[in-house]
């Protein structure tokens, strides 16, 4: 039992399970791939993800893994709340450049869909909050590249000043879309 959203950018997506809640809390069916099959989402996730980011601000990203380990992320929050941004880097792409922002948070129980041609990243908007994730290929660390969060062409409104998130040294040193290789059609 899951609802499925287009965004802005058509190939990705809002998913949200359905809660089942009683007066002990609730039950959730987070992840079926029969249900995803039935909604056209044919993919097969091979390794599931988790972090925990105790800072408010905590910005990871934006990443992505080139061919042959490409990964489509189903990305949602158990703990705390998140700004999820993925942003199309596939060249050929009418919405080259152009992102989505989406709150993932405990509360609203939302996932999103980020498909293969989109570096993800997100920021934390509560303490302690937990993100897992599905991926449809394999950590592949030669393939791991990144994307400048705070790239002007990008436009992305993270929330938080720039000045006070906490990143990795990392993510501090990510080329620009201009500077960007190919990676994806
Ligand atoms: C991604 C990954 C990392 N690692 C190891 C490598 C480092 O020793 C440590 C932390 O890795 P990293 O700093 O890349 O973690 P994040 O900054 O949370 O990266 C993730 O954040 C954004 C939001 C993403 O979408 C990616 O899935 C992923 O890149 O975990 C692994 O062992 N396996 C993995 O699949």
């Amino acid at each position: 039992m899951l609802s499925v959203e287009p965004t802005a950018i058509p190939d990705v997506k809002v998913i949200t399970p359905k809660k089942h809640g009683d007066h002990r809390g609730f039950f959730s069916e987070v992840y079926k791939q029969s249900d995803m099959t039935a909604a056209g989402i044919g993919l097969v996730f091979v390794q599931d993800n988790h972090s925990r980011s105790a800072t408010v601000g905590t910005l990871r990203g934006l990443h992505f893994q080139s061919a042959p380990f490409a990964q489509d992320k189903l990305v949602r929050v158990t703990k705390g709340r998140i700004l999820d941004i993925a942003v199309d880097i596939r060249a050929s792409s009418p919405t080259f450049g152009q992102h989505v922002a989406v709150e993932l948070s405990e509360e609203n129980w939302r996932q999103l869909l980020v498909p293969v041609g989109f570096a993800h990243g997100f920021v934390t908007l509560e303490p302690d909050t937990e993100v897992l994730y599905k991926v449809s290929a394999p950590y592949g660390p030669a393939n791991d590249h990144g994307l400048a969060f705070d790239d002007p062409a990008l436009g992305i409104d993270w929330r938080i000043p720039l000045d006070k998130v906490v990143l990795s040294d990392k993510d501090r040193k990510h080329p620009r879309l201009a500077d960007l290789p190919r990676y994806f059609d």
